[in-house]
Formats: C-alpha cells, structure tokens, sequence
C-alpha cells in the first residue's frame, strides 16, 4: 500500500510507521485540541492531565497520543466514560475535527490518505466513497418512505434508481423489512427505525463505518436484537466498523477490538478476552468487574496452550477421571491417535455451538468454543478438551482448573 499526498498539498505529512497492509484507519499520534492549540500541546507534553490544561489555558484536550490501527473488516469500539473523547476521535476519521497534531491515515481507493492534510477534494471524495458516518439514532428522514432512506446516500451519490433500488431490497431483506418497504418511517416503531439505519449505512459502497452510539436510548430488549442484526450484517458485507459505545458490554459483545479511552486518551487496546483477563489499569477494571466472564470468555482465553502441556515420547499427556491420557499429533500438530491406560479409543468432536459431530472418549472442540459451552462439554467428559485452531492444530487443552481460573481472573 501506498500513501499519497494531494498535488499541491505539501507531501508534508507521510505516514510515520511502516503501513500494514490490511489497515482500514492509521491513527497515529494523535492529538485533538479545542481552543488554544499550542498552549495546550506544550503543557500535554509536558505531562498535564486534561483538568490542568483546562483550568491554565481554558482549551480541552479532546485526544491525545492517540495510536490506533483498525483492520479491514474488524469492528473497532471506543468506549469510555462520556468526555473520554470517543466521538472526537471518531469524528476526526472522516476530517470533522482539526488535529493538533499526528496522522488519520484511511485507506481510500488502495492507498493512505492523511485526511488531517489531504485537501478539500480528496476529502469530499473520501467522505462520498470510503468512509460513511451513521449519526446517532441514524437520522433518519421521517417524510420518506423506507426505501428512500435505505437509498438515500446512494442516490446522493448519483446511482440510478433501478441500480439503487436492487441494493436497497437486499439490505432490508437482511434486516427482516421486505414488506415495510414502501412506509413512511414515521409509521414503524422505534427498533425498526434502528434497522432501516442500520439497512442504510450497510447498503452503502463505504468500506469504513463510523457509528456513534447508533443504539443508545433504546430499551435493552431491543438493543440486544439490533447487535445480533449488526452482527449478522457484518458477517456478510464485512466492513470496517468504527463503533463508539459507552456501555462495556456492548463493546464487549460486537467488538473485534475495543479501544478503552479515558481524559482524551486510549488507556488500553484489545480484544475482549485481553480487556476481561488483562485490565490495563484501575480503570479498566472498574468497568470489567460489573462484566460476567460467561458472556465473553471463549476456551482458547483460559486454556493451557500447547506449548506448556506436559510430553512423553512426544505424545501429549493429560490426566483424566478414566486413567492416564496419551494424544499423539500428526507432524502438522494435529491430534492423531489417542490412548488411554495403553488402550487405543477414539477421538470424538463437538462443533462450535458444543453439538456432538463424533462420539468418542476424549473431545476435540474448536479453541472458539464459548466458555459457557465448553463447560458444559467437560461436565459430560472424563477429561479435558482438547482444543484446536482452524487449520485443526491442538492450540490447547482446556480442563476445569483452567475454566475456574479463567472465571476468577
Ligand atoms: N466542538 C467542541 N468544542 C469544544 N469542546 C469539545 C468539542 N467537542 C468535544 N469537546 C469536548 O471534548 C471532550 C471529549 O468529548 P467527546 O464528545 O469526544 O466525548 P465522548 O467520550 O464522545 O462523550 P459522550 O459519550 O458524552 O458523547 C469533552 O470534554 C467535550 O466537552
């Protein structure tokens, strides 16, 4: 990937790292500051926290030192307490807010752009084609019907109707209103509403979505559906989400990756195994400790990997209520034969969602099994499960000490 500069526009700012490939957003150093810029920078630099920036300069301190990469097709969430600098950080993705400092490097078109210094025109280009942003509650226009707003941004865009219209009956098809189609948006009720934004900013052609608390002020019941919709539509179309939320479990359950921002800073950058095992910092933790494990963990979090299982004559050893355990693995570290008490059995499976697909004495589960399920899977075994990644390699094994540890972090 390459990173370009507008012609006339000082090639003043490339990209400081190296970019990785298959990065949607570079935020680099990032540093967003409401009202006396230099001042501020100084006395950011110089170690003041946001309040004594405020309270010597008057200026707020929206971001700072933000370093962020969010991957093509990744779900990125900001969270944080509100203040923190959630929607500044989201809003300086499509160019809304100035930087004082640093990159926002999007890939447009195959290339970084800085949109920070990339000029009007590319950034007008951006905003139409790359990166789309879904307001809160998703704006919808109430005198239209719902699928002139599900076609809203493409008929911006110039697309003609009958294009628009193939486009926009697929999407509300995914979203479950096929037959609301030709209704006003007034007349559906408030979840529905939420799914017609939800159908407009998937149909699209922008690869990066930035959503800003799109679910908030809803009842819980229906805020829940609207993540397994998003979820459902992202399993699909795979774009680039940036996700604000100020609600951890939210995050938590939609979120590849969350960002945790706190006073205008990313205090910790995970995914939410590493959030719920390995708070950053007592602020952190605050938020997790209200979190239940069960809702977020999978096996693979609390496992033993494979690399600390005991060996003998290069089998892996396992103790179980049914006598000593022996798992040998193929050269590609696959497990192959099992013996138990010197006695050749066999290896059975479990899919995902625990479901039984080969009956045998000791399990092989994928190392995504939800934690909730694995124990469910190791209550109804001798032994431990052996869990494996996709290529079908023993990633590890997950007994019950491994679970209550995970439990209790
Ligand atoms: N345009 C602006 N002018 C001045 N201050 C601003 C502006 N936008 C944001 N701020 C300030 O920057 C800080 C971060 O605001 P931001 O809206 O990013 O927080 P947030 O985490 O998204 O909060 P919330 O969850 O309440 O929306 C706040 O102190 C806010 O008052």
């Amino acid at each position: 990937m390459t990173v370009i500069a507008e012609p006339g526009v000082a090639a003043a700012v490339p990209a400081s790292k190296p970019s990785r490939a298959d990065n949607a957003v570079e935020l680099r150093d990032l540093a967003i500051i409401f009202g006396r810029t230099k001042e501020a920078l100084a006395l950011a630099d110089q170690g003041a926290n946001r309040d004594e920036i405020r309270d010597r300069t008057g200026a707020i301190l929206g971001a700072y030192k933000v370093d962020l990469d969010i991957r093509n097709g990744e779900i990125c969430v900001l969270m944080g307490l509100s203040g923190s600098g959630k929607s500044t950080v989201l809003r300086a993705v499509n160019g809304l807010n100035t930087t004082a400092r640093g990159e926002v490097m999007v890939c447009h078109e195959g290339a970084l752009v800085d949109v920070a210094t990339c000029g009007a025109k590319t950034l007008r280009d951006i905003r139409l084609k790359t990166v789309s942003m879904v307001f809160q509650q998703f704006g919808l226009l109430p005198w239209r019907s719902v699928r002139d707003n599900v076609g809203f941004g493409l008929e911006i865009r110039g697309m003609g109707a009958a294009e628009r219209r193939a486009i926009v009956d697929e999407k509300l098809e995914m979203v479950g209103l096929s037959n609301w189609a030709d209704k006003q948006v007034q007349e559906l009720s408030g979840g529905m509403q939420q799914r017609v934004g939800l159908a407009r900013a998937f149909a699209t052609d922008a690869d990066i979505l930035l959503m800003d608390e799109p679910f908030s002020a809803l009842d819980p019941l229906i805020r829940d559906k609207l993540q397994d919709d998003l979820l459902a539509l992202q399993e699909k179309l795979h774009k680039t989400i940036i996700f604000v939320s100020h609600d951890l479990s939210e995050a938590l359950k939609i979120g590849n990756r969350i960002a945790i921002m706190e006073g205008g800073r990313v205090v910790q950058f995970g995914a939410p195994a590493d959030i719920m095992l390995r708070p950053a910092d007592a602020y952190v933790a605050e938020f997790v400790k209200r979190m239940n494990p069960l809702d977020v963990l999978c096996a693979d979090a609390v496992m033993t990997p494979t690399a600390k299982l005991s060996r003998e004559a290069g089998a892996v050893m396992m103790d179980g209520d049914g006598g000593a355990v022996a798992l040998t693995l193929c050269s590609e570290g696959k497990p192959l034969t099992l013996m138990i008490n010197g006695q050749v059995r066999t290896i059975g499976a479990v899919d995902v969602s625990g479901a039984v697909t080969r009956k045998g004495d000791v399990v092989v589960a994928p190392a995504e099994l939800p934690l909730k399920t694995a124990i469910d899977v190791r209550r109804q075994s001798n032994y431990p499960i052996a869990l494996v990644d996709q290529l079908g390699r023993l990633a590890g094994l997950c007994d019950h000490e491994d679970i209550y540890r995970g439990l209790l972090r």
